[in-house]
């Protein structure tokens, strides 16, 4: 499995240094954090007081017998009450506050990173990595920032009050009820360890459980027709029989854990009651302290297992901290260089005329990451307005070359200029919005046919919206649905076949009258009626535009005014469609072979252009 989708939950050392800058995230929220510490020292000071007017009013009772006047202290309680309503509702609504805003913020800017990362870095990471980062990872973090900060403020806050008013009222009571708590630590924090663990492992295998009942049903007739059923249910049981391993590991677990801690309470009661009666008899030690280091004893344990929990959540999610981190931390690897930053804080502009002429590739190389060589040497120079197509075995490095170009990717020897100057040294943001790419895959958002179209020119009247589409060859079925321009594409538009999506997605280029057309098997799925459509409408909108198409479909590329054959990387022939044929060389056969192929195509080829292939 890839090691960036593998979920490593195995607990590592806690690295400070990362959850201090994840840290900053809460610090953000300034007076929120401020007003949630006095709410918490409210909270602690309030818990606190319950056991000293406890101690209080059975010290005087001891004292006075009946005579006592029980009216204040009921008073005191019930003040003590409310405002211990009263911080539990800060409380809450503070941590719930600061998680929200964390998780906003930790996906925001995990969100932006996205957009400005560069192609290499979606190589590297599969969406499904990308997807559980932004999701289960931010809000695994947005709890330990929010609740365990706030558990953690509340905690200390209460333990070192208890701690301070244990050891002046007797520091050898205190001593007692204290010797127990790093036992406590260290059992809570070894526990919640495991039950986090299993109860992981229960919860991923659950969800293969799930993916294994969507893919058997999904895949039923599949598995009928090879009869798979039997092999099916084995698969399954063995799924069924790891869940309910780790379901009984954690259920003992826990089975055990509380048990433990509650054994570990009631030895410090115990030994605050044995050591505290035995100071009764002997010293005469008031029995409403003994009551009140009791008190004092049950209430340590709250925050002390809050926070071992805590820990244990902290060293299990240092894995989601750091990958987190490196996606909100990742630097683009295409980006500006300081020099065109410079330019453009100081001018608003890269500094150079804003035209897209002539482009040449001078000497290019280029390997995906570490990968091998796809590019060595590549030279090529293209003259304003030309349309240059791309043919070639599949693999060869069409869609690289366009990579390149559009700067998706950056060559990694030589140079690819563009009206002389190496376009390094131009702003990205010049060259992408000179550009307008169509693919054999478009994507279309969700919305409508209008609302896609006009992503390439927001600011676009439903006139040019039209008349994009037009000369797109996408109007007439656009006019055909129910609703139009207005009918919803759905999720990637999926409501509209390949074909469709192509014609809205070439609109949408035509729309923003580009500098640069760049089409990787743009007309694949399109009638040749349609494709011949758009050829003509393409023809008119971006005459004088220079163009780059990488067809399969070589009718797509008759007219090109410069046609070459890749294949590993290199130019293998060149020259226009007439030239090309004449040759009788790899472009030939490849025209030959298609045509074969598709009899009815080549008719129309042929037909369409009263020439012989043969
Ligand atoms: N993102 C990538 N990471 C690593 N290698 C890649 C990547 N994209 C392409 N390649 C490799 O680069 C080589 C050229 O691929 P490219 O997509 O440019 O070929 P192509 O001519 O466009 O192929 P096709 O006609 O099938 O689309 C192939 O060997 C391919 O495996």
């Amino acid at each position: 499995m890839n090691e960036w989708i593998d979920d490593d939950d195995n607990e590592a050392k806690v690295d400070l240094r990362l959850w201090r800058k994840l840290l900053q995230y809460t610090l953000s929220y300034r007076r929120t954090a401020v007003t949630f510490t006095l709410v918490a020292l409210a909270l602690a000071m309030t818990d606190l007081s319950f056991p000293l007017i406890t101690g209080m009013v059975v010290a005087d009772i001891e004292q006075h017998g009946t005579d006592v006047n029980l009216v204040p202290y009921a008073w005191a309680f019930a003040g003590l009450s409310v405002t211990i309503c009263a911080s539990i509702w800060g409380f809450i609504s503070c941590a719930g506050k600061i998680r929200t805003h964390v998780s906003h913020d930790i996906r925001r800017d995990a969100f932006q990173q996205l957009q400005q990362l560069s192609f290499s870095f979606y190589d590297r990471r599969p969406v499904g990595w990308l997807m559980a980062r932004l999701t289960s990872d931010c809000q695994r973090l947005a709890n330990i920032l929010a609740w365990g900060v706030m558990d953690f403020i509340w905690g200390v806050l209460l333990m070192t009050g208890i701690t301070i008013v244990m050891l002046v009222y007797n520091w050898q009571l205190a001593l007692a009820v204290l010797g127990i708590v790093p036992v406590l630590f260290l059992v809570s924090v070894y526990f919640r360890k495991r039950i986090l663990r299993a109860s992981r492992l229960v919860r991923s295998a659950n969800s293969r459980i799930t993916a294994s009942y969507n893919e058997s049903i999904a895949g039923v007739r599949t598995s009928k027709v090879f009869v798979r059923e039997k092999e099916n249910l084995q698969d399954f049981d063995r799924l069924a029989e790891e869940m309910q391993r780790h379901s009984i590991r954690n259920a003992v677990l826990s089975a055990v854990y509380l048990p433990l801690v509650l054994t570990l309470a009631s030895v410090s009661i115990a030994l605050s009651l044995a050591w505290g009666g035995y100071q009764v008899q002997i010293y005469g030690l008031a029995v409403g302290e003994v009551v009140m280091f009791m008190y004092f004893a049950q209430l340590f344990f709250q925050p002390v297992q809050d926070m071992s929990a805590w820990f244990a959540e902290l060293q299990m999610a240092q894995a989601s901290a750091e990958r987190v981190l490196s996606l909100v931390e990742a630097v683009p690897e295409i980006r500006d260089t300081p020099d065109v930053l410079r330019r453009l804080e100081e001018t608003g502009s890269d500094g150079y005329p804003d035209r897209l002429e002539h482009i040449s590739f001078e000497d290019v190389g280029f390997r995906y990451g570490s990968g091998p060589q796809i590019l060595e040497g590549f030279n090529l120079s293209v003259e304003p307005g030309q349309t240059v197509a791309l043919v070639g075995a599949t693999g060869g490095g069409k869609s690289t070359l366009v990579n390149l170009l559009c700067r998706f990717y950056e060559p990694t020897s030589g140079r690819i200029l563009i009206d002389g100057i190496d376009y390094r040294d131009r702003s990205l943001r010049w060259l992408q919005s000179s550009l307008g790419i169509v693919l054999q895959q478009p994507h279309l958002f969700s919305g409508t046919i209008g609302d896609n179209i006009r992503y390439g020119k927001l600011d676009a009247s439903q006139e040019e919206v039209e008349d994009a589409a037009r000369l797109a060859g996408a109007h007439e079925f656009i006019t055909d649905l129910d609703d139009g321009y207005d009918t919803e594409v759905g999720e990637d538009g999926n409501q509209l076949s390949l074909g469709q999506k192509q014609l809205v997605s070439f609109a949408r280029a035509v729309l923003k009258r580009p500098r640069l057309l760049v089409m990787d098997e743009a007309t694949s799925s399109i009638d040749t009626e349609t494709e011949r459509q758009i050829q003509q409408g393409l023809a008119r909108v971006l005459s004088g535009r220079t163009s780059f198409v990488i067809a399969h479909r070589l009718s797509t590329i008759r007219a090109a005014d410069l046609i070459l054959v890749i294949d590993h990387g290199r130019i293998v022939e060149q020259g226009t469609h007439q030239e090309l044929l004449a040759r009788r060389g790899r472009y030939h056969d490849l025209y030959t072979e298609q045509s074969m192929r598709d009899v009815v195509r080549t008719d129309d080829l042929i037909g369409g252009n009263g020439e012989s292939v043969a």
